[in-house]
């Protein structure tokens, strides 16, 4: 069974968790305690296979031991970067961790990446007191190659599960291609492995 991993990121109070316990349990809940991050586990069908989904969730308060923002990219299979449409500060965050991830992530594999990456406009309920326009949204998304949503964890129940599913579905095809591309094919992997094994005793000589 395979393991899809998506961070789900974005500056403070812009509604990941929001997001989150919307897809996962249908619900929107006002105010969450949230003093450290959390992985939330769920078992999904998809297209009709078993999948296995942890969903990160930063806390954006400082605590110890917490991961990296680059740990968390390495870590994940997709992203949802998350602003607030209500919060300018918070899609400048959006935009730097956009071009965070294609530089230590996906800078390679532009077409994977793609697919894998969403920026995600919440709060869409308060447009009377936005300061992010929708077009600026999908200009930024146009530039990092990703894909746009505008949503409201509060009112939005059925789109912000499509948009989690889609985000599943990409990334577990795009965990299978990374996982592809990690193990070469038998002879080549065997010649590299001795020599590593034969190259390390030369120079240890
Ligand atoms: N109006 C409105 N408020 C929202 C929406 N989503 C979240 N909120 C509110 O925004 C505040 C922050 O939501 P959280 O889900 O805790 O945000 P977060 O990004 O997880 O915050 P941190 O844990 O601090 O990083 C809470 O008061 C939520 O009720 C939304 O779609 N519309």
């Amino acid at each position: 069974m395979n393991d899809i991993k998506v961070a789900v990121l974005g500056s403070e109070a812009v509604g990941k968790s929001a997001l989150i316990v919307r897809f996962l349990t249908k619900r929107f809940i006002g105010e969450y305690a949230s003093a450290s991050e959390c992985i939330y586990r769920k078992r999904l069908s998809i297209d009709g296979r078993q999948q296995n989904l942890e969903l990160y969730d930063p806390c954006s308060q400082p605590s110890e031991g917490k991961s990296t923002l680059s740990e968390q990219i390495h870590w994940a299979d997709g992203f949802v970067v998350v602003y607030d449409i209500s919060d300018r500060s918070s899609f400048l965050t959006a935009k730097a961790i956009l071009h965070l991830i294609r530089e230590l992530n996906f800078g390679a594999t532009k077409r994977d990446a793609d697919a894998v990456v969403f920026l995600v406009g919440n709060k869409q309920d308060l447009c009377h007191v936005r300061e992010v326009s929708r077009e600026e949204g999908q200009q930024l998304a146009g530039e990092t190659h990703c894909q746009f949503y505008e949503l409201s964890a509060a009112e939005h129940c059925q789109e912000v599960a499509l948009m989690f599913s889609k985000m599943v579905r990409n990334a577990s095809q795009h965990s299978k291609a990374k996982e592809r591309r990690r193990r070469p094919s038998g002879s080549k992997s065997m010649a590299k492995l001795i020599n590593n094994v034969f190259g390390k005793r030369r120079k240890s000589v």
